[in-house]
């Protein structure tokens, strides 16, 4: 089967905002305009497409990224079609994970701000995301439609907070209640929307009041987009007047040069300029031939890279795992180059694994379309395969490369869980278990000390969602602890450390000794280096003796929690004819771990996190004075109009409850966000203290 649609007219975008912008309505339009749905579910009501998940309609937030896919008529009168690939990216900072990944295999961004606010913190937050991953965007200025809404600020924002190069495209004719139609500056035209959601589109004549400020905006991007083009530029500067081709061809090239940022305007809710939008992501967008190819690691680790198209050697990245309720696991992934067809095997050069491609599946919100092959620069789902989890490679087995991945923020709280019933506890191991394949910034781990369930993620919403999700799709019922910050152990001290576990009484006893060096590793992680010589530790007890260790790590040497960045040099033992087994190593490593907590000067870490504040300019000192008596540093400091920003890194054990009380010293008109930064040393009285509740539990 050829493939449906050229790779020039594919178009792999995301839909990034601040919460409550109007991501989810204004991707629902883009369903519906585009004929795949034909109701629309409004987001209030509970009942969208793409939240589909149920506590996602109860708390009207997009918690996963669905891919979803969409066509649309090219504007070049060919009455061709384009493809366009949407991923629904959430806006809540527990979820970045969710806005990287996706960002990840996206080329290109549509931002919704919100008329009435313009750039708000968590638009700035997705907005360096995407600047980090080289993602072209164009900005819609939603909700044009309310109370407040405001289009040439909301312009001035995009400059002023953002330091971004950015033009209007487009002017809205009335705000708020009195929001009519929109002027396509470019055609120096005006649209109203009527009929059933706004699907009928009229010209109507540009008023003459909105002329002047029509023009005005004009000419300001014809010179931004001079500079992108020479011939243009010449066109520009000698006062000849480019035609409408020309500026969209222009416009295109600085859309994709990824520095520059048109803006559209409407009301997705009233049905007013999400067409327009659609127009703007064929026209401006770039497709996936107009991205860098992707860079990737040959087997060996030498730089490799691939180029879009299908006749190239198959190469795609796992970018979500998903259960589906009919199909099961559900493993998203973008195509970078080549083929593949439904019922082949491929490689997952991550894990060094063959993977069969059993069904391949293509998304249109909660629906399924099967398909029998895909092409370079699609994203669609396979069922069935078994070892490849988010970030992984998949590729052809005679070339073989690895892509760059991404990365992932580190789970820094955690919460114990206690089944209700026996019934419980069987299914909520298998339950954990899923739920850690979905989500690469899940962990679920038994503390071994107190025999509880611990879960781990990156914030408290995040924790309080999986906990959602036991109840609803797993039916396990579950006592819930208090959040509590996942610490870290590490060591800052070299020494030599022996296990010796012998277990000798009668018939065959138990023989496992090591001597391991333990050495600190700061930021690498941990390390296992075999040094035997001679053979005082047989080889087939060296990979039982990592294990053993690896194992221990995770609970700990002094307060149960895990132990990173260590080296460990197994360099001498001993053994027995007879009564050495796997089992006695794994012993004897965890055995010398502890020693390692005695010898090695062991420390507790803490997360710390990287917290940005925005408030009104005169709390700027209680704003101050708080962080410092959370033991906070503060990093910057910035003056936005009558607003301050004020960035900081805090320790994450002091950081519970802050929402609460940020808001009761502004009077409510504080804000903020914090994302993971990294591990620092508890000070000695907070270890202790730490220490000391932990053995309390034994
Ligand atoms: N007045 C007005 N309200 C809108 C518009 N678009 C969306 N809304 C409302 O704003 C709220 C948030 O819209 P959503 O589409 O759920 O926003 P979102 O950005 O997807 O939010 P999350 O999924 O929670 O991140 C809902 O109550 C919408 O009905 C608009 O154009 N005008």
């Amino acid at each position: 089967m050829a493939r449906e649609y050229a790779l020039h007219e594919t178009r792999n975008i995301g839909i990034m905002a601040h919460i409550d912008a109007g991501k989810t309505t204004t991707t629902e339009r883009i369903l519906y305009y585009s004929g795949v749905n034909h109701k629309i579910g409004e987001t209030h009501d509970g009942a969208s497409t793409m939240d589909w998940m149920e506590q996602e309609q109860e708390r009207g937030i997009t918690i996963t990224s669905a891919a979803t896919t969409a066509h649309w008529k090219k504007t070049d009168g060919t009455g061709k079609e384009c493809r366009i690939n949407i991923i629904d990216t959430p806006g809540h900072v527990d979820f970045t994970v969710e806005v990287e990944r996706s960002l990840r295999v996206l080329d290109g961004a549509v931002t919704v701000l919100d008329a009435k606010a313009g750039v708000e913190p968590q638009t700035e937050t997705v907005w360096r995301q995407a600047t980090e991953y080289n993602v072209p965007r164009i900005v819609f200025c939603n909700k044009m439609d309310a109370t407040g809404a405001d289009f040439l600020m909301s312009c001035n924002t995009i400059i002023d907070r953002l330091g971004a190069k950015s033009c209007p495209i487009q002017l809205p004719i009335g705000a708020e209640s009195d929001f009519e139609a929109i002027i396509d500056i470019i055609k120096r035209k005006a649209y109203e929307f009527s009929g059933d959601y706004g699907r009928v589109i009229t010209e109507i004549p540009v008023p003459e009041d909105m002329v002047d400020l029509m023009e005005e905006y004009r000419a300001k991007l014809l010179d931004y987009l001079a500079d992108y083009d020479e011939d243009f530029m010449m066109q520009v500067l000698e006062g000849e007047e480019p035609s409408i081709e020309e500026i969209k061809r222009v416009l295109r090239i600085a859309v994709c040069n990824g520095d520059f940022f048109p803006v559209l305007c409407g009301s997705a809710y009233k049905n007013k300029g999400v067409q327009l939008v659609l127009d703007a992501v064929v026209d401006y967008l770039p497709s996936p031939l107009d991205v860098p190819s992707i860079k990737g690691t040959t087997l060996d680790g030498e730089p490799d890279v691939r180029h879009p198209g299908d006749d190239q050697p198959f190469s795609a990245l796992a970018f979500k795992i998903a259960t589906d309720p009919f199909v099961g696991k559900l493993s998203f992934f973008r195509v970078y180059s080549g083929t593949a067809t439904a019922g082949s095997y491929v490689l997952n050069s991550t894990k060094d694994k063959k993977e069969r491609f059993g069904r391949i599946v293509q998304m249109h919100a909660n629906a399924r379309k099967e398909i029998t092959e895909v092409y370079s620069g699609d994203i669609a789902a396979a069922v069935g395969l078994k070892v490849t989890t988010t970030g992984d490679t998949l590729c052809d087995e005679d070339h073989p490369i690895i892509l760059e991945s991404m990365e992932f923020p580190e789970p820094v709280i955690e919460l114990s869980l206690e089944p209700k019933t026996k019934a419980d506890q069987d299914k909520m191991g298998l339950a954990l278990a899923k739920l850690a394949e979905e989500d690469p910034t899940f962990k679920t781990y038994t503390n071994e000390e107190t025999g509880q369930t611990i879960i781990a993620g990156v914030g408290e919403l995040h924790l309080d969602i999986i906990v959602d999700r036991l109840r609803r799709e797993f039916k396990v019922e579950a006592n819930v602890g208090q959040p509590q910050v996942a610490y870290r152990e590490t060591i800052r001290q070299t020494a030599d450390c022996e296990g010796k576990y012998i277990r000798q009484s009668g018939g065959r006893g138990q023989y496992g000794h090591v001597w391991i060096k333990f050495e600190p590793n700061e930021g690498k992680g941990f390390e296992f280096v075999d040094a035997i010589v001679g053979g005082s530790v047989p080889r087939e007890y060296i990979k039982p003796t990592q294990e053993g260790l690896e194992a221990a790590l995770e609970n700990g040497m002094i307060a149960g929690y895990p132990v990173i960045d260590i080296k460990a040099t197994l360099f001498d033992g001993s053994y027995h004819d007879v009564d050495s087994s796997e089992m006695a190593y794994k012993i004897a490593a965890s055995m010398a771990l502890k020693e390692a907590g005695k010898k090695c000067k062991p420390a507790i870490l803490e997360p710390i996190m990287f917290v940005e504040v925005t408030a009104p300019s005169e709390y700027l000192g209680s704003v101050m004075g708080d962080i410092s008596s959370r033991r906070g540093q503060i990093t910057e400091q910035e003056e936005r109009g009558n607003a301050i920003i004020v960035r900081a890194h805090v320790p994450l054990s002091e950081m519970f409850g802050y929402v609460t009380d940020l808001r009761s010293f502004t009077q409510g008109r504080g804000n903020y966000s914090m994302k993971f930064d990294h591990y620092s040393e508890v000070p000695k009285s907070i270890a202790e203290k730490i220490i000391k509740e932990n053995s309390n539990e034994n």
